[in-house]
């Protein structure tokens, strides 16, 4: 790996899923070649939809073993999904149709092979790409993003999910390339309208769940439309399985803080984004550094606050959680509808991942449902949600390529002005 690219931990961190590497202006140039550049412009001129998936779990085998009836059926050939509604005594079938369908027996191979892998290859070539998870709680969020079991015996398990295997994948290609890269991760939770940064030292999140005075991680304007998130803590990574020691590490830290603070996973959205640099040599023998970034978003529970059990004491939370996610509820309504404000600002979710809904990054939103009967009023208006986000367009652009020189200035300059502690 050219250490050249190596970027610091912690400081000044940005999370706009924009952001590409600094540099001026003159010294920032476009490679694509003549045919991806038309193609390309011609995707930013028409805008791209937002693509949704939609899962639908399997009966627990507590639900199989009381016989819980089912009222979700799935054609994955023709990517719909039925869902069967009893309403005085009258049958009514509703049924959705969605970017790509997996019904409750889909592997999570067989979901990422379809779905995620060419998401992954698009980051590499030097996009943005955003992946979602929605929806009600218990319905598989987490067990399609970060998996089952963790890596036993050195071997890759076969119900990792999105997460770890868009992290092999990364790496197979760039190892199989001989590329030379540098890549950097952050894992952050956002939990009631704050950010913990999963990925701090112990002793910062200690500090942070023992004092609650103590001011949560910021998320700052960088005055060009984009955020970051001040202080976060940016960790460099050469393998595979160093990123799954940090995953383990975040939601191990996620699971303590939750103890600790009586949170509920269920109500917080968790981040984790991976950056890529990749050097490139033009025809010229010029050195040029390309960047992608993969966000991959587990989010809250989509189910109603007032259904979940959400009580006076919890009602700050519940809010909370209910702004960002009715929020991005409200963006996704806009943006559809073409209305001319569109309410990122209204939360930190949103803030954060505004690039991701109407920007140009590439957007990916799986929906997770479950079958049962008891679950119909949330798994509809899942349906109902997800089917509407399929109408975003977004505009997504390859970020520009940088000159290898420009980047290591820009790196320089950043240190120095570091070391100012400005
Ligand atoms: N497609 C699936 N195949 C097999 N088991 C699944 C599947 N989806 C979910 N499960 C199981 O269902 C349970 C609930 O899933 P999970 O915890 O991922 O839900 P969630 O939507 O992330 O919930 P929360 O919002 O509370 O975080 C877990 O035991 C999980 O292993």
């Amino acid at each position: 790996m050219d250490s050249s690219l190596q970027q610091r931990r912690g400081g000044l961190v940005s999370l706009s899923p924009s952001q590409t590497p600094r540099s001026s202006d003159k010294s920032v140039r476009d490679l694509r070649s003549g045919d991806s550049n038309s193609s390309s412009k011609h995707e930013k001129d028409k805008g791209v939809n937002v693509q949704v998936i939609l899962r639908c779990r399997p009966l627990s085998e507590d639900e199989a073993r009381i016989h819980t009836p089912v009222v979700i059926t799935c054609n994955e050939n023709r990517r719909e999904v039925c869902a069967v509604q009893n309403i005085a005594n009258k049958q009514i079938d509703r049924t959705f149709l969605f970017d790509k369908v997996f019904g409750p027996s889909s592997q999570q191979k067989e979901l990422f092979d379809l779905a995620v892998s060419p998401i992954v290859n698009e980051v590499l070539e030097g996009y943005n790409c955003t992946i979602f998870a929605y929806g009600q709680t218990g319905t598989g969020k987490t067990y399609t993003m970060e998996g089952g079991a963790r890596k036993k015996n050195g071997e890759f398990p076969s119900d990792a999910g999105v997460i770890p295997r868009s992290v092999k994948q990364i790496f197979d290609i760039l190892e199989a390339q001989n590329a030379e890269y540098s890549m950097k991760v952050t894992f952050l939770e956002l939990y009631n309208e704050e950010i913990t940064d999963l990925l701090a030292p112990e002793e910062t999140s200690k500090f942070i769940v023992d004092d609650k005075t103590k001011k949560p991680i910021a998320l700052m304007e960088d005055g060009k439309g984009g955020v970051f998130v001040r202080g976060l803590e940016e960790e460099i990574v050469t393998t595979a399985n160093e990123i799954y020691k940090i995953l383990e590490r975040g939601s191990a830290k996620r699971r303590t803080a939750e103890t600790l603070l009586n949170k509920q996973s269920s109500r917080s959205h968790s981040i984790f984004s991976i950056t890529i640099h990749i050097k490139e040599c033009t025809p010229e023998g010029e050195e040029m550094i390309k960047c992608g970034k993969l966000n991959l978003v587990d989010l809250a529970g989509s189910e109603n606050i007032s259904r979940s059990g959400a009580r006076e004491g919890r009602a700050r939370e519940a809010g909370e959680i209910n702004k960002s996610l009715l929020t991005l509820g409200r963006v996704i309504n806009a943006l559809v509808e073409h209305s001319g404000h569109v309410p990122y600002r209204d939360s930190k979710l949103t803030r954060l991942l505004r690039d991701s809904l109407g920007g140009k990054t590439k957007t990916c939103i799986i929906a997770t449902i479950s079958p049962s009967v008891h679950c119909l009023e949330e798994t509809l208006s899942t349906l109902d949600y997800a089917h509407r986000a399929k109408n975003i367009k977004n505009k997504p652009e390859i970020n520009q390529k940088m000159m290898k020189s420009a980047v290591i200035k820009d790196l320089y300059s950043e240190i120095d002005r570091l070391k100012q502690g400005s």
